[in-house]
């Protein structure tokens, strides 16, 4: 890699503080991510991008010096990984960095189910596919709200280190709640390309509700549309579509709540990929690491919230759509898809806090004042 100060730093527009936090470090170039075109990336020495560039031989085969390629997700099925190995570039994701916000996403859209189809979250039972960063996070949430969860996840299943207790396919697809939190894989013992398809997708109960917010092509949209259009009731909420950002729009109609694959985009999500990256250049030109996100993320609109009553599913509806109600995207994305396109939506998103950025106090006679995280976890 050239020296710091004259490496040339090709960066996503979409990556928050990037510009902060690689100022000083070389000649700085933010570009589109849908556009992004090989003959402009000739003079490039690092590539930070965003899911929605491909990044492979017909993309860099005219940048000779690059050296460092890095993605701001959690996903990293938009890289050609072998391409990168065999050109001895340094690789590197940026995994968990969304997970917290995705597992909201979740929390968001349960609650909001429960409220309008009038269904207590106690009663229902979850079920994880993928355990990874999002699954945990998603139930580590669950366990905190006391609502039960079972995990299927065959890779973590068979690891001596993991001693959760996993279920079999069946069982956690026969769950009232099917949330999908896998990669995007098209080969393996498991892959998960079209692993609901038709036949899985026919299996499913009138009164499941089935979730997805990891790779839209995880599910097969033209079978799910065909089940719909046959009358079939399962509850939808579709975060990621197979074809981004060319989404199969009859499916829309049939979502309870459908959204611009914004799962992971709360303000620490995508700036935490940032600072993943921005610790991985330093660790590869051999720079101490400077800027910290923390230093950059501003106060949350609301900062702190104080319970007048005990912690219940009320107050648990109240608090989730006070600090992020999903059915805002929801309405953004049926309002705009058609006029301003999906990737519109995306590029103009909100700013959305994660739980953690609010603490919630609750004052009582028997134990005094108690903090919680919007976590749910009791400090
Ligand atoms: N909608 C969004 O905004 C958003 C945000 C973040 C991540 N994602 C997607 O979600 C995916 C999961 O994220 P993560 O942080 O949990 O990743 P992760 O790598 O931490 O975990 C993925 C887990 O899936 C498991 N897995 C792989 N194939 C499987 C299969 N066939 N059946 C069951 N489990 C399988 C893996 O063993 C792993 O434990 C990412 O790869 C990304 O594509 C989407
Ligand atoms: O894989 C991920 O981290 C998420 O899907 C992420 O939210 C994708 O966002 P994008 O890169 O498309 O902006």
């Amino acid at each position: 890699m050239p020296k710091e100060n004259i490496m040339n730093i090709y960066y996503d527009e979409n990556m928050p503080y990037a510009a902060q936090m690689f100022a000083g470090m070389g000649n700085l170039y933010p570009f589109a991510g849908r556009t992004l075109a090989a003959d402009s990336l000739i003079d490039a020495d690092v590539l930070l991008v965003r899911s929605i560039t491909q990044v492979n031989e017909a993309l860099l085969a005219n940048s000779p010096n690059i050296k460092f390629v890095g993605t701001a997700t959690i996903g990293f099925d938009h890289i050609d990984r072998d391409y990168l190995t065999s050109r001895n570039i340094t690789f590197t994701s940026a995994p968990g960095c969304n997970a917290t916000s995705v597992a909201e996403y979740v929390l968001s859209s349960l609650v909001v189910l429960a409220e309008r189809y009038q269904f207590s979250l106690l009663t229902k039972t979850v079920g994880i596919i993928g355990a990874g960063n999002t699954g945990t996070r998603l139930s580590e949430k669950l366990d905190a709200l006391g609502i039960t969860y079972k995990l299927y996840d065959p890779f973590l299943a068979e690891s001596v280190e993991d001693n959760r207790v996993f279920s079999t396919l069946d069982e956690v697809l026969a769950c009232d709640v099917v949330s999908l939190h896998v990669p995007k894989t098209l080969d393996g013992d498991h892959p998960t390309f079209h692993l609901l398809n038709e036949q899985r997708l026919e299996s499913f109960r009138e009164d499941q509700i089935l979730i997805n917010a990891c790779r839209g092509e995880v599910i097969d949209n033209q079978a799910l549309l065909h089940l719909k259009q046959k009358g079939h009731s399962l509850t939808l909420v579709m975060d990621v579509w197979e074809n981004e950002p060319n989404v199969l729009t009859e499916l829309i109609a049939f979502c309870d709540i459908a959204t611009a694959h914004i799962a992971g985009y709360s303000l620490e999500g995508k700036a935490r990929g940032t600072e993943m990256l921005y610790q991985a250049v330093c660790q590869c030109i051999d720079k101490p690491v400077e800027n910290f996100l923390v230093d950059y993320l501003p106060k949350p609109a609301i900062g702190h919230i104080e319970l007048q009553q005990e912690f219940d599913e009320i107050t648990l509806n109240q608090l989730v759509k006070m600090v992020y109600d999903v059915r805002r995207d929801d309405g953004i994305f049926r309002q705009q898809l058609a006029s301003h396109g999906f990737d519109y939506i995306r590029k103009t998103y909100p700013v959305r806090r994660e739980f953690s950025a609010i603490t919630v106090t609750q004052t009582n006679n028997v134990n005094g004042t108690q903090v919680y995280q919007l976590g749910f976890t009791q400090q």
